[in-house]
Order: structure tokens, then C-alpha cells, then sequence
């Protein structure tokens, strides 16, 4: 099993894991102290094994030549680090939900070297992070009781409530001195139900949805947008920071709901109305890559339309954000709109095109499906 060392983001070497283990066993902290300020990098479970504690650190991908099965190999870590004689104590941590973006997520703060443990409705969806370190949770009341701060990324607002409230939900775990982050993307009122939930408890509560899909959120580049009790915010920096690549806190609870739902309907109808344009475009005779090329470097240019186009065309729709999800945050975003009096005939018309889609069966496939949508030939 090899490591991968970097310098300033790009990969220097490769160090077989137990070269690495010795060198952090011939004790001296300010051995591992030295080489990490230098900006190399190992495994964070294995320096934290040896008793350093993590202070800092950016996760990054590896570029290909740190291929691989284990985890080591596929992703790096470039840390800052100091002795653990220190007092602080880093936090357990519990995650709730691990679908695509779940499992990215707690897969990050396993391999930042967190005390983690995991639940999922399926429980086989916990097998691998297992296999990784983390620890099986019980139940959500069960991982909220074990953990100091527990995260949750559940799929819609039912889910949420569920796996918050429910029977055997983590508040029930909940205490004075604990955190529940809900990165669920979920609509305010469902964010205020549980912040009130939790707060009963003595815990603290942060609604914390994220913005960017699977590769971000296993590159550790989410944008997280938070509100809710600030002690939390600043409690959990230190994870975001892991599963992230920036972090808003923006007041209130509700008020990270409502961004993540202006940005998903934003998102959306840009989707729907790209699909329109290629389409209309391959109908009059164009080549659908030259017009993906001509978007690209236009004001218009969007890496969504980059990265999803060259699929699209080719009718493969690899799940990244199911269509399900994005027809939800439509939906939601469409009620936001209607609760405060503010027009959304675009997010609402969009609204009806997805929800046709996923009635058409599209609903867990990746959102850029949408286009199959608009593949009928309405002069036949
Ligand atoms: N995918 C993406 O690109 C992004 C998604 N999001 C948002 O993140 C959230 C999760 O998305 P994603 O990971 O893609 O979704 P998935 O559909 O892959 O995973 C959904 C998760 O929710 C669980 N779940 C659903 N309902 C319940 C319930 N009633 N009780 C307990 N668990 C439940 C599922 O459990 P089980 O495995 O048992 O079904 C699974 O763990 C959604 O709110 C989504 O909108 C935000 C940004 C990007
Ligand atoms: O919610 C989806 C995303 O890509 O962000």
C-alpha cells in the first residue's frame, strides 16, 4: 500500500505505507512536525496513530498515477500537524445517510483521521466505509448518543424529519454539548422543525446543504451554506474544511435552505434550457459538440454544460445529482416562491418538465436526462 506525497498540489512520490509508518515511529513528533509543515503528505489515521494531532488540512485528488483500490491511493491530504500533547480533543463524529453524497462525505472525514461512525437505512451502504475505519451505528439515536457531532444528508424533506424525529431518531440521542449538522437539502420549514427538535435537547443545531455534486463532494469540494447556532458553525469548521471548499454562514436557520433552493432553481432550469438549445440546435442541422464548443467560451460558458454536454449528446446520463432530487428542490423552491409572492413562471414551468420526466422513469438517472424529456417530434 503506497501514499501519496505532494507538494503545492502536485504529486511528488509515492511512499510504500509502511515507510511511512516507521518515519512517524521513530517518534519524534517534530520528525512528523518537519516533514509535514515542509507540505508533505500521508495518511491522516496513521499520523494520528502516532499520536499527532491534525490541525489543518486540504483535501485534493490524486492525479492518476495514485490509482487504486484503497483509499490511501485514490486521495491525499496536504496537512499542517502538531504534537497531541495539546489539550484539544478532536470531536467524534456520526453520519447519518450515505448515499452518493453521504458516503463521499464520511469518506473524507474517515481518511482525515475523525472518529466516525456511520448508519444508513440499508445498512449494507455502511459495509465499505467499515472496511475504512468507521464504526457501525445502531440506529440514528444510538450514533447521535455515541457521537459529538452527528451529520445528516438524507434525501428530501421526509427523510430528514425521519431520520431527525422518528421513533429512533438522533434526537432522541441528542444532549447539551452535542451538534446536529443536517446537510440535507431540505425546504426551511422542514430546517426549523428540526432545528427546534434538537434544540429541546441541549444540543446545537446547523442546517448545512451543500452546493456541488458527487466529484465535489468526493474531491472535498463542496460549498457549504450554513445557519443556525454559530458555536456549532465554528465547532464543525474543521469538518466542513475536510468536506469542502468554502463555507458560508449565513444567520438564521431557513436561510441556508432557502440559498440552496435559489441555486437548484437556478441549476435546473439552466439544464432545461441547455437541452432545449441542443436539441433545437440538432434539429436545424448543427453539430451538437460544436455548439457545446460555442457555449464554452461565451459568456454562457458554465462547467455544468462542459462537463454533462459530451454525455448528453451521446443520450448517457451517469448518475452525479438524480432527477428526482433536482425535481424536489424545483418543487421546493416553487413553494418558497409562492410562500413569500415572488413570480417563478421559469422554475415553474421547469418544475412541470422534471416531474414528467420522473414520471417517465428518469428519476435516477442523473438530472441532465431531463433532455430525454424533450425529445419528442411534436410535428409527427
Ligand atoms: N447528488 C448530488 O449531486 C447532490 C445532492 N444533494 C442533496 O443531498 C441529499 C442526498 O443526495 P444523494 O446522496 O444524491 O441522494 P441518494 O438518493 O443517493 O441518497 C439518499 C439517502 O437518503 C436516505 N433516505 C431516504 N429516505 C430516508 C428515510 N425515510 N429514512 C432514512 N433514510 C432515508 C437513503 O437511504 P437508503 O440508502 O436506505 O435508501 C440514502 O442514504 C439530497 O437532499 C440531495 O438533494 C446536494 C448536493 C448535490
Ligand atoms: O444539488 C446539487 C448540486 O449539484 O449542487
Amino acid at each position: 500500500m503506497k501514499a501519496v506525497v505532494m507538494a503545492k498540489g502536485m504529486v511528488m512520490a509515492h511512499r510504500p505505507l509502511p515507510m511511512l509508518n516507521s518515519m512517524f515511529s521513530r517518534s519524534s513528533v517534530s520528525f512528523a512536525e518537519s516533514v509535514f509543515f515542509q507540505g508533505c503528505v500521508a495518511p491522516l489515521s496513521t499520523l494520528r496513530a502516532r499520536g499527532v494531532r491534525i490541525r489543518s488540512y486540504q483535501g485534493c485528488s490524486s492525479s492518476g498515477n495514485g490509482g487504486g483500490s484503497s483509499p490511501w491511493t485514490r486521495r491525499a491530504f496536504v496537512v499542517s500537524a502538531s504534537s497531541s500533547t495539546g489539550d484539544e480533543k478532536q470531536p467524534s463524529v456520526g453520519f447519518l445517510g450515505l448515499g452518493i453524497m453521504g458516503t463521499a462525505m464520511a469518506r473524507n472525514l474517515i481518511m482525515a483521521g475523525y472518529d466516525v461512525t456511520v448508519w444508513n437505512r440499508s445498512t449494507s451502504k455502511c459495509d465499505p466505509l467499515i472496511s475504512e475505519g468507521a464504526k457501525r451505528g445502531e440506529s440514528p439515536e444510538q450514533t447521535a448518543a455515541a457521537c459529538d457531532v452527528t451529520f445528516a444528508m438524507l434525501a428530501d424533506p421526509a427523510g430528514a424529519m425521519e431520520v431527525a424525529c422518528g421513533p429512533q431518531g438522533a434526537v432522541k440521542g441528542l444532549s447539551a454539548g452535542k451538534g446536529y449538522v443536517d446537510v440535507s437539502t431540505v425546504d426551511d420549514e422542514t430546517s426549523k422543525a428540526i432545528a427546534e427538535a434538537v434544540r429541546k435537547t441541549g444540543a446545537e443545531f446547523l442546517e448545512a446543504p451543500v452546493s456541488g455534486s458527487k466529484k465535489p463532494a468526493v474531491d472535498g469540494t463542496l460549498i457549504f451554506l450554513t445557519a443556525g447556532d454559530k458555536p456549532l458553525f465554528e465547532r464543525a469548521s474543521p469538518m466542513l474544511d475536510v468536506m469542502g471548499k468554502s463555507k458560508f454562514y449565513l444567520g438564521e436557520v431557513g436561510n441556508g435552505a432557502a440559498m440552496k433552493l435559489v441555486v437548484n432553481m437556478v441549476m435546473g432550469s439552466m439544464m432545461a434550457s441547455f437541452s432545449e438549445g441542443l436539441l433545437l440546435g440538432a434539429k436545424t442541422g448543427l453539430d451538437p459538440k460544436t455548439i457545446i464548443e460555442v457555449i464554452g467560451q461565451g459568456a454562457i460558458s458554465a462547467p455544468m454544460f462542459a462537463m454533462k454536454g459530451p454525455s448528453m449528446v451521446e443520450g448517457q446520463y451517469p448518475t452525479a445529482f438524480p432527477l428526482k432530487h433536482q425535481q424536489k428542490d424545483l418543487r421546493l423552491a416553487v413553494e418558497l416562491a409562492d410562500k413569500v409572492g415572488q413570480p417563478t413562471p421559469i422554475a415553474a414551468a421547469v418544475n412541470d418538465l422534471y416531474a414528467q420526466a420522473k414520471s417517465n422513469g428518469l428519476g435516477d438517472e442523473d438530472f441532465s436526462a431531463i433532455i430525454e424529456a424533450l425529445k419528442v417530434n411534436v410535428n409527427a
